[in-house]
């Protein structure tokens, strides 16, 4: 288990370090147009989730589209700070 903030300091690694076989890598190699409609996409997954399936199968769709957005940040060098100044 781990929190908003440890998931992007694990990503941020990620991105600097370039492991092999990462799917941050590939996700931010391909762009923030792929990254965009991957957020698209998981967002509808929540929300289909939340209305048809169980509580714990939204919330991993949930946990999915804030890795998504997270790889985003990335992609567009926001960190969270700069997200939590408009919370
Ligand atoms: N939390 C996540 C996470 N959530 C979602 N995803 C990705 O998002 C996809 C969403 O799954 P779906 O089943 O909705 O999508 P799918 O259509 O079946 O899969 P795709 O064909 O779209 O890949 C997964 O296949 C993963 O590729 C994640 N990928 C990685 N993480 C965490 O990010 C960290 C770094 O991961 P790597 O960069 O891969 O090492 C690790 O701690 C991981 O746990």
């Amino acid at each position: 288990m781990k929190t908003f903030d440890e998931l992007f300091l694990e990503l941020s690694a990620k991105a600097a370090e370039r492991p092999e076989g990462s799917g941050t890598v590939r996700e931010l190699d391909a762009g923030v147009h792929f990254i965009g409609k991957k957020i698209v996409e998981e967002a509808a997954e929540v929300w289909m989730a939340a209305e048809y399936e169980s509580d714990e199968n939204a919330a991993e769709e949930i946990s999915q589209l804030l890795y998504h957005l997270q790889v985003l940040m990335l992609a567009k060098g926001l960190t969270p700070a700069d997200v939590y100044r408009h919370l």
